[in-house]
């Protein structure tokens, strides 16, 4: 169980920037490994901690709660930690990997990279060896969320080879296109926010299980290619 798990035979599934009650019932009926809460007050998809904590209240026991955060106040942190079940962290801005860890304590995390053709993979990831797993989303105004690919070609085959079981695959990703990404990339997780709404910051009950489907059809059809 759990986005970070690496025995799982199927790809771990996050839906992030949940923000209604509604959200987490449908969340609830699915078969997903996580769900995250936005704490980025430009965002659409934006929570308070007390916000978070009724949400969380609701929230099945099975799915765990990504904390995501973009360069967040020590205050905020405070009171996030003091209010939510924060079962890993999610760093989406400009954080140091000293600063991840002071904030994370005891609690895994996830840094982000933000890929385009300037980003140098491998400093990142030396840089955040630490990371538990590595987002790889796009460039995109405001940090995330914007419902963007980035040029997956970016990455080397080799790469992709060698850490691929590190990676939560975002930036983008919808029902549609989701087969390809786990083909591409055989990612440990994906996430998705902009994918599944009806507008910024909506959730669509319809497009969180498409998307579901989506993912665990694909997984099933590449164990029985046994590719
Ligand atoms: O969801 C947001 O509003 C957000 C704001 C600031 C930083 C990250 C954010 N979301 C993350 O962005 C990626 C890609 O999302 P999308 O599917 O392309 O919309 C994902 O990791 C979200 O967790």
């Amino acid at each position: 169980m759990g986005l970070l798990n690496h025995q799982n035979s199927y790809t771990n599934i996050k839906i992030c920037g949940l923000s209604k009650e509604q959200d987490i019932l449908v969340a609830n009926s699915l078969a997903i490994e996580a769900i995250g809460f936005v704490f980025y007050p430009p965002s659409p998809r934006y929570v308070s901690p007390q916000q978070a904590l009724q949400l969380g209240n609701i929230l099945s026991d099975e799915i765990q709660i990504v904390a995501l955060v973009v360069d967040p106040s020590d205050e905020l942190i405070q009171e996030i930690r003091s209010q939510v079940r924060v079962d890993i962290w999610q760093f989406h801005g400009d954080e140091s990997p000293a600063r991840c860890a002071e904030i994370a304590q005891a609690t895994p995390w996830m840094k982000a990279a933000r890929i385009d053709d300037q980003f140098v993979l491998q400093d990142f990831c030396l840089q955040y060896s630490a990371s538990a797993a590595w987002i790889l989303d796009a460039v995109v105004e405001g940090f995330g969320g914007g419902g963007q690919t980035f040029n997956w070609q970016l990455i080397p085959d080799i790469w992709i080879k060698e850490n691929a079981h590190r990676v939560v695959l975002s930036g983008g990703l919808n029902s549609h296109n989701v087969a390809e990404a786990i083909a591409h990339f055989r990612p440990l997780g994906v996430d998705i926010s902009s994918g599944v709404e009806a507008s910024r910051g909506n959730k669509e009950p319809n497009l969180m299980q498409q998307f579901v489907d989506a993912v665990r059809s694909t997984d099933q059809y590449n164990s029985i290619k046994g590719s």
